[in-house]
């Protein structure tokens, strides 16, 4: 997979995509990911990227001619990229909306900020994207949680760990089970039995249980998304 995102503060991305998972999937060669300085695709002595809005208000509007100058020089080539704008008002994002995006050949992720780009912008857009209900300076650290999701599900991007990603609980958005290290008791507190006891069929139907109770506890919507899709087994359902 290949993202190129657009933003004015490009410093944001260094560390996120030199650290970690997300660093050793770029320096291996697994995902390639671009960060483009929209200034960079302006025209004039000031590399002005921003203007008021027509109609007066508050803060600065992204003018969509950096933006656009980006676009057609980053899509003249390869495949058109399926393009995000990371918005306060978009539609919110979840570990569904990640699985689909993971599958794509290629992204672009505009980042958006708070008081808005040029409506006009909207025209490349294939889809507004929000990572919750608040309100941030702008859309650089929802590009970075948009990325983590999704290229965390490119094979080979967990290595080791790709068979646990490949559990179907995460991909459904339920919620993990409890996880337990040694020691066994810590300060009166014991590791539930069933995980010391080796028997590896009940260790796995004790964690689906854990994983759906808390589901249905903490975020029941996510269980009845699950019902009305079909995607919840028969046994999962008792
Ligand atoms: O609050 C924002 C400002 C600019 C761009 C995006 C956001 C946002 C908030 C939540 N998800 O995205």
């Amino acid at each position: 997979m290949r993202i190129d995102v657009l933003t004015v503060l490009p410093g944001l991305f260094d560390c996120f995509l030199k650290e970690g998972v997300i660093g050793k999937a770029i320096s291996s060669g697994k995902v390639e990911v671009k960060v483009h300085n929209i200034r960079d695709f302006t025209t004039d002595k000031h590399r002005v990227v921003d203007d008021v809005p027509y109609g007066g208000g508050p803060g600065m509007v992204l003018k969509p001619e950096p933006i656009f100058r980006a676009y057609d020089e980053l899509t003249k080539e390869g495949e058109k990229p399926y393009v995000l704008l990371t918005e306060p008002w978009g539609e919110k994002f979840n570990q569904e909306m990640a699985v689909e995006l993971s599958k794509k050949p290629r992204l672009m992720i505009i980042c958006g900020r708070y008081e808005g780009v040029d409506e006009r912008v909207k025209s490349l857009v294939d889809r507004e994207v929000s990572i919750g209900d608040y309100v941030l300076t702008g859309g650089e650290l929802p590009a970075m949680v948009i990325m983590d999701a999704v290229l965390r599900l490119i094979p080979g991007v967990l290595g080791n760990l790709e068979s646990l990603r490949a559990d179907s609980f995460s991909d459904r958005g339920l919620l993990g089970y409890p996880n337990y290290t040694r020691p066994a008791e810590f300060r009166g507190m014991k590791v539930p039995e069933v995980l010391l006891s080796g028997h590896h069929k009940k260790i796995e139907s004790w964690r689906k249980e854990q994983s759906l109770r808390k589901t249905l506890e903490r975020r029941p919507e996510i269980i009845e998304n699950l019902k009305r899709k079909g995607l919840l087994t028969k046994e999962e359902l008792e």
